[in-house]
């Protein structure tokens, strides 16, 4: 969308693997994601979608090539790399008596920020009501989070997330969880964070709840990518099944 504008995440010739496989699950893959970009990633049960987020995560062993967010290397300066990148994972169960409230959740993603030893301030905790706010948690604030139902409890990773302040954002299956107001409602959000530059890749197999704007998709098959291309929202579903069917 922007120009000129830098990179913000490189993939350069990729192979990633999971301790103990036999071959990388992510093989050749190379990706230029630019400010401001909405990323869809596509395609069958397996191939490869939440693995990539874990690549561009910094979570997962790189074998060959090199993937840098915001010009820091996920595996040399990881550390660095992963302070700014957002990653909302797709299976989480939170025990019934986990000992966290909803403000707890969302402060622990200032925890980069603040550091684990020093008192979060002010600033830390608008950034912590914001998220709550725009998630719609407001009234469920002081809630365990043990005790809410899981789609309650995307929307506090999600506002976790938010509460970092992210220069990259990555979502895996957002919209799962969700009834249809409020996958629409944070939609309209992710859009709004995208629109404000900071890149915003999700995996989804909901591409009736994408946002209003121009959606760069990418479709997965075996580990690799095999359709990239910019496309309005209506379009995504029919480009993900014609590429994934066609492979
Ligand atoms: N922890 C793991 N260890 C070893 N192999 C794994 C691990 N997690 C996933 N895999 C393998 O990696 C491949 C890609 O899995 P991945 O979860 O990335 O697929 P996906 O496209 O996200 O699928 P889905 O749509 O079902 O969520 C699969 O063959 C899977 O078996």
């Amino acid at each position: 969308m922007t120009g000129g504008a830098k990179d913000v995440i490189l993939l350069n010739q990729v192979y990633t693997t999971y301790e103990g496989a036999d071959l990388p699950v992510i093989q050749d893959v190379s990706l230029h994601i630019k400010p401001g970009e909405f990323v869809v990633i596509g395609g069958p049960n397996g191939a490869g979608k939440t693995t990539l987020l874990e690549t561009i995560a910094g979570l997962l062993p790189v074998v060959n090539g090199s993937v840098t967010v915001c010009g820091h290397d996920v595996v040399s300066d990881g550390c660095t790399a992963r302070k700014k990148i957002g990653y909302v994972i797709q299976n989480f169960d939170f025990h019934p008596f986990t000992p966290f409230t909803v403000e707890e959740v969302v402060l622990m993603g200032r925890y980069g920020k603040i550091g684990w030893l020093k008192r979060h301030s002010g600033y830390d905790m608008e950034k912590v009501t914001s998220a709550i706010d725009n998630l719609g948690l407001t009234l469920i604030r002081h809630n365990q989070i043990g005790k809410l139902s899981g789609g309650q409890q995307q929307k506090v990773l999600i506002a976790q997330n938010l509460a970092k302040e992210p220069e990259v954002l990555l979502l895996d299956e957002p919209f799962s969880n969700l009834d249809m107001v409020t996958r629409e409602e944070v939609s309209n959000l992710l859009c709004e964070i995208a629109d404000g530059g900071i890149p915003v890749l999700i995996v989804s197999h909901a591409f009736d709840a994408l946002p209003n704007r121009t959606i760069r998709v990418l479709v997965m098959q075996n580990g690799k990518i095999i359709l990239n291309q910019q496309s309005d929202p209506s379009k995504v579903g029919n480009l993900v099944r014609t590429a994934s069917v066609a492979a």
